[in-house]
């Protein structure tokens, strides 16, 4: 039989939902009413309906340059005629070299190694790996204990889970990894509420470290994990010290710090990274979305020159690390990459969070005041709208808000519990982020 078109496919109403188990969806739910994106250029999408739909989430925290650019565009095009995909594992092609040769300029100034995945979640999972392999190199490979944080979200692996904070995530699963303890979360709506940028008080949370060290003691730790801003837990945010702290409390005991950047990465606070806005160096940083302005999936680890050269040893034709995957250094995956870099250097967008952040900030707490908002925050280009619970249905106020912005606003956020999250694309405009703010305070007067 003929086969409709792509064109045709992309475009329209599938004839069945049935057969597509959508992941961290209401199914059900989503499949009575569909939501359906059909293209994207810049900061709109269009949904099935043509509808323009502004992208106040830059898709996933990842389009940080806005959709369908140029540069991203040609460059998968022409990669997948050149060269759709090589092996790997003892075979090499050039573009993950000149890549992760971009990134470590880019990056803080250790961190000269990159390791490449296919997903945020495999970034995690892969830097776990590489923490626990270093320690025993080194003769301590008791350290097999990692230290993660409540409400922390470092994806979906058995590893990223069992360092994560979120129940929900966790609780059908099993033990996950034995031994993970976890750090305090930092929100603080009790003495932090409405905070403009870094809430004031919590420094001292990280202080947790030293008591979770007393309790395990360090030789049975390999690393501690955290997201510099938690994105997914409703954006929580760090107050000035934290972090800081971290790495030197790290520093004492031998203990890997890792920044978890899948969200805060590639210009979502200013800088490249947020270790760069915060002034502080991890020793692995995990990495994904904006590398390649979500075109293309792919993920990555940074990795310290000590615990690359760590590995560096033994025999010269000794495997060093044995783990990666099929699709680790993808040539369609790199060329994105390669030219989202471009687009970011191209237009300034590492400092759009910074040259927008003041704005952006007045705008958004402009909505204190509005029925249910207990709470604002924002951090460069992040910013979430906390909304009371509703006593019997927690988390429906935050999905009528994300239904009603779509549906009536033509606006996409997201909403995570009785969170609005917004992340939106870097390229955005003084006019865009006004609309943003109006369909909020619009569709957070309807809901009640
Ligand atoms: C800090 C962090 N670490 C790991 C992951 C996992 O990445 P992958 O999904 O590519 O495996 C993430 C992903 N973050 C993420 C993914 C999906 C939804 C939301 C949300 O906030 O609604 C956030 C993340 O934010």
């Amino acid at each position: 039989s003929v086969q409709t078109p792509l064109s045709t496919l992309s475009r329209q109403r599938p004839d069945s939902l049935e057969a597509f188990w959508m992941p961290f969806t209401a199914n059900r739910q989503f499949k009575a009413a569909p939501r359906l994106l059909v293209r994207a250029e810049g900061m709109y999408y269009h949904d099935v309906d043509d509808r323009p739909i502004l992208d106040g989430a830059a898709g996933l925290w990842c389009c940080n340059a806005g959709h369908a650019r140029p540069r991203i565009v040609q460059a998968i095009q022409e990669q997948a005629a050149q060269l759709d995909f090589a092996p790997p594992f003892q075979m090499g092609t050039p573009l993950p070299f000149v890549l992760a040769q971009r990134l470590a300029a880019l990056a803080p100034a250790s961190l000269n190694h990159v390791f490449f995945t296919n997903s945020g979640s495999e970034a995690v999972d892969s830097a776990m790996k590489i923490a626990l392999g270093y320690h025993r190199l080194r003769g301590e490979g008791q350290r097999t204990r990692f230290i993660g944080r409540e409400k922390a979200y470092h994806g979906v692996g058995f590893g990223g889970l069992s360092i994560g904070g979120l129940p929900n995530n966790r609780k059908a699963f099993g033990p996950l990894l034995a031994g993970s303890d976890f750090l305090r979360h930092t929100l603080d709506l009790s003495r932090n509420a409405f905070s403009p940028g870094l809430p004031r008080h919590g420094a001292e949370l990280a202080e947790d470290l030293e008591r979770l060290i007393a309790l395990h003691d360090a030789s049975t730790i390999a690393a501690v994990f955290v997201e510099p801003i938690a994105g997914s837990a409703g954006v929580i945010l760090p107050a000035p010290g934290y972090l800081q702290r971290l790495r030197e409390i790290c520093d004492q005991h031998g203990i890997l710090l890792v920044f978890d950047e899948v969200i805060t990465g590639f210009g979502r606070v200013g800088n490249a990274f947020a270790a760069q806005r915060f002034g502080v160096t991890p020793d692995l940083l995990t990495m994904a979305k904006g590398l390649t302005n979500g075109a293309v999936p792919m993920g990555a680890v940074l990795v310290s020159d000590a615990i690359h050269s760590a590995y560096m040893q033994g025999p010269p034709g000794a495997i060093e690390l044995f783990h990666g995957y099929t699709y680790s250094a993808h040539p369609l995956a790199c060329a994105a990459a390669l030219a989202a870099l471009d687009t970011y250097a191209a237009e300034g967008l590492f400092d759009r969070a910074i040259e927008l952040g003041e704005y952006w900030q007045t705008r958004l707490h402009s909505l204190r005041g509005l029925p249910n908002v207990i709470d604002i925050r924002n951090f460069g280009l992040i910013g979430a709208i906390e909304l009371a619970a509703r006593k019997d249905a927690p988390g429906s106020r935050g999905y009528e808000v994300f239904e009603r912005c779509f549906r009536d606003g033509q606006l996409l956020v997201r909403c995570t519990g009785d969170v609005i999250a917004l992340s939106p694309p870097l390229i955005i405009d003084t006019d865009q982020i006004d609309r943003i703010v109006d369909v909020l305070g619009e569709m957070i007067r309807a809901t009640g």
